[in-house]
């Protein structure tokens, strides 16, 4: 479903991506790990369109979507939970959901407003809030939320659960389990490796801009070098 091939990007003459490659299939669900800036966040803006491509291609359901505006990379179906979860500080939480809404290829179940509410009972609380007066973990909910009524068939997060509380971390782990089991492709970056081998299917490290490593959760669980090595842990 995606295929990323020998991907190329820089911040003008600073150059961070050096030929990276990255696939994954639809139904399951991918990591990308690495140490603080080693180019995961380049990555997924530059599939989501947010970051020029200076080389390489990047394929999404048989179309060939580097060069694409976001906006039209959203449409072909692909949603990002951003790093730091950019919630409109002037929308309430219903608007957020509302607006945007969109069912583009009639999933017969598909997420609907109230359907997040039914996956996030404290979003309902909140729906009358706007983005600026809720917690950092309604903000990730409502985020994975704004995704999820997109009805995408690649969710992409970066950064899951950075800055949540304890419980709030379980509850959104929780949450990506169960849209895993649905059947949902993801992509996700985050910190905690033993949470992402228990929900992910194959795992992508990448230093300085290059894959070092790629295997699946169960070699990547057994081999706890691999962690020390490349992710310092
Ligand atoms: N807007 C920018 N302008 C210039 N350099 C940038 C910009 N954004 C990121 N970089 C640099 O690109 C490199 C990769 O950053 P990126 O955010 O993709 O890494 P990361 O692996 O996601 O790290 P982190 O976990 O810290 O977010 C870093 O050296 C970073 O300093």
């Amino acid at each position: 479903m995606l295929e990323v091939s020998g991907l190329e990007v820089a911040y003008g003459t600073s150059q961070v991506l050096f030929g990276l490659d990255l696939a994954m299939h639809e139904g399951e669900a991918a990591t990308l790990l690495g140490r603080n800036g080693m180019g995961k966040t380049t990555t997924l803006r530059a599939i989501c369109g947010l970051q020029p491509v200076k080389g390489g291609t990047i394929r999404f359901a048989g179309e060939r979507i580097d060069g694409w505006r976001p906006d039209r990379i959203g449409r072909a179906g692909i949603a990002l939970v951003p790093e730091g979860r950019q919630c409109f500080p002037n929308l309430t939480v219903d608007e957020h959901l509302v607006a945007f809404f969109a069912n583009r290829r009639g999933v017969a179940e598909a997420w609907t407003p109230a359907r997040v509410y039914e996956l996030f009972p404290r979003l309902s609380e909140r729906c009358r809030n706007l983005g600026n007066q809720l917690s950092g973990g309604e903000q990730q909910m409502l985020a994975i939320g704004r995704a999820l009524v997109t009805n995408p068939r690649l969710l992409i997060l970066d950064e899951a659960s950075e800055g949540l509380a304890p419980l709030v971390r379980e509850e959104i782990w929780a949450c990506l389990r169960r849209l895993r089991a649905a059947g949902q492709s993801i992509l996700v970056i985050d910190k905690y490796v033993e949470k992402l081998i228990g929900l992910a299917d194959h795992h992508t490290i990448i230093e300085r801009g290059q894959v070092v490593w790629h295997g699946s959760s169960a070699v990547l669980d057994a081999d706890h070098g691999v962690w020390q090595r490349y992710l310092g842990l």
